[in-house]
């Protein structure tokens, strides 16, 4: 890991951690100014699978994608690795092969593994025992004291804020530094959990779900430490690929959709492409071209 979460949280309250759905959205966010990234379960299911957020996609196929993130960008990352991919042993390897990955935090739930969207309807979690041991078991593994073990509650809309609150507590004992109370309606549940539970606490902005898109200055008065906006950037590129292909097919031609894309210079830029260009000019000329 290059850079640890906790030292983006020592430098932005509140961190604004930013979904990336493939190395080079990562390289965007980072050039954008953003100092900590975010894999999304969803993101890997729907944008790397074509698949829904069911707890479908596999241990591998999360880590391959935050394998080609952490190659392209120095910042942290948080990977959803949604209820940790089966039992004790299972939890274990994912966080060894998460810190293998450069990863630097992960994020645990207590749904049962036939898990759904967090913003979804009829949610089923496991017993606040069962979540313990899924906590224990991550940091139980982790060998690195900088990388970060979240636990994510889905309680609030299952059993209520009284038991999301004691869930989290239990995950706290247990080991977890950070906590993720999910889906959570107003800013004064964010309070009332942060109050509670002594550790910093995440809020998941998603868009189109149970929480409203309150602003990062609203939630860092509700004692909120980061907020998540984990599929921003994959549901506007999702819309703007949609529209260029429907101008594609209608028009005959593209031109009524260039405005929405980025222009070849910008994505050089973001590449270093033009560096790259320039070294293997000096490789040729050094050692000659072998053709
Ligand atoms: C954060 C989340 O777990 C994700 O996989 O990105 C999702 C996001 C979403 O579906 O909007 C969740 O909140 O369950
Ligand atoms: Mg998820």
């Amino acid at each position: 890991m290059k850079q640890s979460l906790f030292d983006a949280m020592a430098s932005s309250r509140p961190l604004a951690i930013v979904g990336a759905v493939n190395a080079y959205s990562a390289m965007q966010a980072e050039q954008a100014g953003h100092r900590a990234l975010y894999l999304s379960g969803a993101g890997v299911a729907n944008a790397s699978f074509g698949l829904p957020d069911l707890g479908i996609t596999s241990l591998n196929d999360v880590l391959e994608d935050a394998r080609r993130i952490t190659a392209a960008s120095p910042l942290p990352l948080l990977v959803d690795v949604d209820t940790g991919f089966g039992g004790a042993f299972n939890i274990a390897r994912t966080v060894k092969e998460m810190e293998r990955a450069g990863v630097a935090a992960i994020h645990i739930e207590d749904q049962v593994a036939q898990k759904r969207c967090g913003h979804r309807p009829n949610k089923a979690i496991v017993s606040r025992a069962e979540m313990v041991d899924r906590v224990k078991a991550a940091v139980d593994a982790r060998t690195d004291s900088r990388f970060a073990i979240m636990a994510r509650t889905d309680a609030l809309a299952v059993e209520g804020m009284d038991s999301a609150v004691e869930r989290a507590l239990a995950c706290v004992e247990a080991g977890a530094d950070l906590l993720f109370p999910e889906a959570m309606e107003s800013l004064e549940q964010y309070r009332a959990f942060c109050d509670a539970v002594g550790v910093p606490v995440l809020a998941n902005i998603t868009e189109f779900g149970k929480t409203p898109l309150f602003s990062q200055q609203e939630l860092a008065g509700a004692g909120v430490a980061m907020v998540l906006y984990p599929l921003s950037a994959f549901r506007a590129m999702s819309r703007a690929a949609e529209t260029v292909y429907r101008h594609i097919l209608q028009d005959g031609h593209q031109r009524e959709a260039v405005a929405l894309m980025q222009p070849r210079e910008e994505l050089y830029r973001t590449l270093g492409y033009h560096d790259y260009e320039a070294k293997l000019d000096a490789l040729f000329a050094q050692g000659g071209n072998h053709d």
